[in-house]
């Protein structure tokens, strides 16, 4: 198996006698993207600190490429990184090529990949303006561009959306996808992002500092086993619809003209859709699994509601390691 590109195995972080990270165990592979989410103040910058060697753990082993971040490889490490700070700032009086030069030379790199990395993020047009004519849109391509020098083989993204309309939203993810399919790993920090959930392999969840939950769409929904959503149309009476579901665990709500909302445990989900597909009266279906907002809202709130969160257990699901949590 090839090496992990982050290996954190019950890695704790302390600011005096704040518990940033507790026993956070965490594995990304190549080319895969992850979504690091939670709260405020869960502990996702700290991650990123962590992972590009600013600061240490204070407990547990952290390996990056198999070296420790903070040591003596931090410097070949940081050539194959690639960081897009939360609300990045650049020189306002430079032009966004002078900026990439800058960042171009720091990183030791000639400055021939300057122009076709503007290129690629969309700002070729825009170069030689200043950066305080960019719109907020521009300015995180640039941030981008930035994060791309010398082709980094792992990007950490930190809330890389915000401020960014949907089509810029949508080119962002058009290029995480594009580092993807180059075996590029990625990690997308945030809150949580909508529309994120089709350009991630995996999610982790931190709550307070703990690991929460970690695995792809599809374990979080297994694990969380939150009702699917399913919505219809049928030209019989509604409710006499609704009774004849509830000996399957079925909550249904009347949505107007011959429509009814229903929330389906996962284990009736078999039974109960062949038993509207045999129904000629059902005329439309759609069916909606668990989004990862709702994933995210669930995971969260099992921290939220409880009043020692010191003892919140993980939802373990990152099974090829074995080390979430
Ligand atoms: N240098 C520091 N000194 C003291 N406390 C810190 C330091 N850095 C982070 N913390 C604390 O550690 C905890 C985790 O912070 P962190 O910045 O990792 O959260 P976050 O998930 O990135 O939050 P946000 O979404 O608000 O950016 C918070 O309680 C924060 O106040």
């Amino acid at each position: 198996m090839t090496q992990p590109v982050i290996e954190m195995r019950a890695v704790g972080k302390r600011f005096g006698k704040l518990t940033a990270l507790d026993e956070v165990s965490l594995t990304l592979k190549e080319g895969e993207v992850l979504g690091l989410m939670g709260h405020n103040g869960a502990g996702k910058s700290t991650s990123m600190k962590l992972i590009l060697g600013l600061i240490r753990p204070t407990s547990g082993e952290l390996r990056v490429f198999g070296h420790d971040p903070g040591g003596a490889a931090a410097n070949d490490l940081r050539l194959r990184l690639g960081y897009l700070p939360e609300n990045v700032q650049f020189y306002e009086q430079l032009s966004g090529y002078e900026v990439l030069d800058y960042f171009a030379r720091l990183k030791r790199i000639g400055t021939g990949v300057v122009t076709p990395l503007l290129e690629r993020v969309g700002l070729g047009h825009a170069m030689h303006r200043r950066v305080k004519t960019y719109s907020k849109g521009m300015r995180q391509r640039l941030g981008l561009a930035q994060a791309l020098i010398g082709e980094p083989r792992l990007m950490l993204l930190d809330e890389p959306t915000v401020g960014l309309d949907p089509m810029a939203t949508r080119d962002f993810y058009g290029m995480v996808d594009e580092l993807r399919s180059r075996g590029v790993s990625v990690v997308l920090c945030s809150h949580v992002l909508p529309g994120v959930e089709r350009h991630i392999d995996r999610a982790a969840i931190l709550g307070q500092g703990r690991m929460l939950a970690s695995g792809s769409i599809d374990e979080l929904r297994e694990v969380a086993d939150l009702p699917l959503v399913m919505r219809l149309r049928t030209t019989r009476a509604p409710e006499s619809l609704a009774d004849s579901l509830r000996p399957h665990g079925v909550v249904a709500r009347p949505a107007g003209e011959g429509r009814l909302e229903l929330a389906v445990p996962v284990r009736a989900k078999m039974a109960v859709l062949r038993r509207l597909m045999a129904d000629p009266e059902v005329v439309n279906l759609d069916l909606e699994p668990p989004t990862l907002e709702s994933l995210y809202a669930h995971f969260d709130a099992t921290i939220r509601d409880r009043a020692e969160p010191a003892s919140a257990p993980a939802a373990t699901l990152d099974a090829q390691q074995g080390v979430s949590a």
